[in-house]
């Protein structure tokens, strides 16, 4: 099996805080793998630790069977962050094809990838304003597109449809499944929208900086005997909590 992410006993902290604590995971290349976890439990610094953006204080993370960090797969790695990283003075099609010009990518073809990426997100006619007019929705599109700029072979997406409305959701989704079935794209998402989770292939819950169960959303609507994502999700938050008072 070719995987497009290990990780290997990935431990870290901030200050006393352990964030993440011996976490070991693989990600198969193609498939859409989630991570679903309470707030703050150490989805976003996992993430980041995946893209290189931080270092774990033990352990590693290979992407592509490259250890992370490196700089030349940044040209292979699409990342939505959660908090917005755009130039609010310059308008949204500046900000793309700023983007664009980081990666190796004739004219021709960043021209391309712009309008593409603008379309699938519905920015199109806003693309001459100036972001700083945008709307937080508007701002989390722009971040999507600048994600899939480079036509990267893995997308690591962080909340990516949060203040997002619902039928552009859905089309969303829909282009993340494409990408995945046509192009052979490996996807990673976050998310608390439990209906986007059971759209995934695999789905790793993450609790108190730990993988608490992985598999396919039936592997775990069975384990936590559960009818639907929500009930997984509690049902896995209630089992936590009661291992950890009779420990
Ligand atoms: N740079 C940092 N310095 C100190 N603490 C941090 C830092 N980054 C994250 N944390 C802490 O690490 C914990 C995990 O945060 P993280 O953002 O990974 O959670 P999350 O699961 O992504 O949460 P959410 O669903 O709210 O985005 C939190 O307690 C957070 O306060």
């Amino acid at each position: 099996m070719d995987y497009s992410v290990e990780i290997e006993s990935v431990s870290k902290s901030f200050g006393k805080k352990a964030v993440l604590k011996e976490i070991s995971l693989n990600i198969e290349e193609g498939k859409i793998y989630g991570f679903i976890g309470p707030s703050g439990s150490g989805k976003t610094t996992l993430v980041k630790l995946m893209v290189g953006m931080d270092d774990p204080d033990n352990g590693t993370v290979h992407v592509f069977k490259e250890k992370v960090p490196n700089l030349g797969l940044l040209q292979h790695i699409g990342y939505m962050a959660q908090s917005d990283a755009l130039y609010l003075s310059l308008t949204g099609k500046e900000n793309l094809k700023f983007f664009a010009s980081l990666y190796k990518m004739p004219k021709s073809e960043a021209a391309e990838r712009i309008a593409y990426a603008a379309d699938l997100v519905q920015l199109t006619a806003d693309l001459n304003k100036r972001v700083s007019a945008y709307s937080g929705g508007m701002k989390r599109r722009l971040s999507l597109a600048i994600a899939l700029i480079q036509n990267p072979r893995l997308l690591i997406l962080d909340e990516p449809t949060v203040g997002i409305d619902p039928e552009l959701r859905l089309n969303i989704w829909n282009e993340l499944l494409r990408l995945k079935n046509e192009e052979g794209k490996t996807i990673i998402v976050t998310t608390h929208v439990m209906d986007e989770a059971e759209r995934c292939d695999l789905i790793a819950m993450i609790r108190d900086g730990r993988i608490l169960a992985n598999g396919t959303p039936d592997e775990l609507k069975e384990l936590y005997q559960a009818d639907n994502f929500d009930e997984v999700f509690l049902n896995a938050g209630r089992k936590s909590h009661e291992n950890s008072r009779s420990n």
